[in-house]
């Protein structure tokens, strides 16, 4: 069977990203509430907890425009070994750009933090988190991967996505849902991660990157197989995945981009 393609959404800015963001986000919600009567959703950190909050806190703009918060279940695809209020900490960056601003009407999300009472043993917040997961998705024995409606994922300038970074070993993790890293070459070095089977087998994936600062790795992550972690992803899950882009991000990337309808 012919390998299927990732779909790139290009747009001249946030301001027309956003909307096109929020009704796949929805589409998704959507599909996972028909499924199991829940959205189970990993997040990232970085530049994404800010665009998103720019899709999702955006007035609906019809009845089938519906964030519906009060099914969801937040997840992060990977988290600094800092506690929860702290300027490294995603989840206080998701607190901070989106959760404290959802309107009560729009309902509560059940959101699933690390357990910072094991900051000081990071293999052990690891396991912690994926027995997060294990009670969220069915235990391990039943199923092999955690099955995601939908991952929310950045893309750094090294193409690094979660805490999965270029030529890391952890690349190679094929056991472990979530794995520690104790040598991130981006500050903090501690963190945790989804590992690239659990990403990859989600139902969907998003990556959203924007700015001029992400050209030179997204010619490199749509060009050739080299390996970047953005790529792998790309790779292993084809047209499960989808790149919002503004066009600074994408200027000089030779790679079809679909129109989102
Ligand atoms: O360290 C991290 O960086 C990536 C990318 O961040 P960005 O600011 O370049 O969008 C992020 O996706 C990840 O969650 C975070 O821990």
């Amino acid at each position: 069977m012919p390998k299927t393609q990732p779909n790139l959404f290009a747009f001249p800015g946030v301001d027309a990203l956003a909307p096109a963001l929020r009704s796949y986000i929805i589409q998704s919600q959507n599909a996972g509430v028909s499924r199991h009567g829940v959205f189970k959703v990993a997040v990232s950190g970085g530049s994404l907890p800010k665009t998103l909050a720019a899709a999702l806190l955006a007035p609906p703009t019809g009845p089938d425009d519906v964030v519906d918060f009060s099914k969801w279940q937040i997840f992060f695809a990977d988290e600094r070994a800092v506690p929860l209020d702290h300027a490294d900490s995603n989840y206080a960056l998701l607190k901070a750009e989106l959760l404290d601003k959802i309107p009560d009407a729009d309902g509560r999300p059940t959101v699933h933090p690390i357990d910072t009472a094991h900051l000081d043993d990071i293999q052990e917040l690891a396991d912690q988190y994926e027995k997060t997961l294990v009670s969220s998705f069915a235990s391990r024995d039943s199923v092999r991967l955690p099955l995601f409606d939908l991952l929310l994922l950045g893309c750094g300038p090294d193409g690094h996505t979660c805490s999965l970074f270029p030529g890391h070993p952890l690349l190679r993790e094929s056991d472990a849902w979530v794995a520690p890293i104790e040598d991130s070459p981006k500050d903090p070095p501690r963190r945790i991660t989804l590992t690239l089977p659990v990403v990859t087998h989600a139902v969907r994936i998003a990556f959203v990157a924007t700015g001029g600062g992400k050209k030179d790795i997204m010619k490199q992550i749509f060009d050739s197989n080299n390996g970047l972690p953005c790529a792998l992803v790309n790779e292993a899950a084809g047209d499960r995945v989808s790149w919002f882009v503004d066009e600074p991000a994408v200027e000089g990337v030779n790679f079809p981009r679909r129109a989102y309808l």
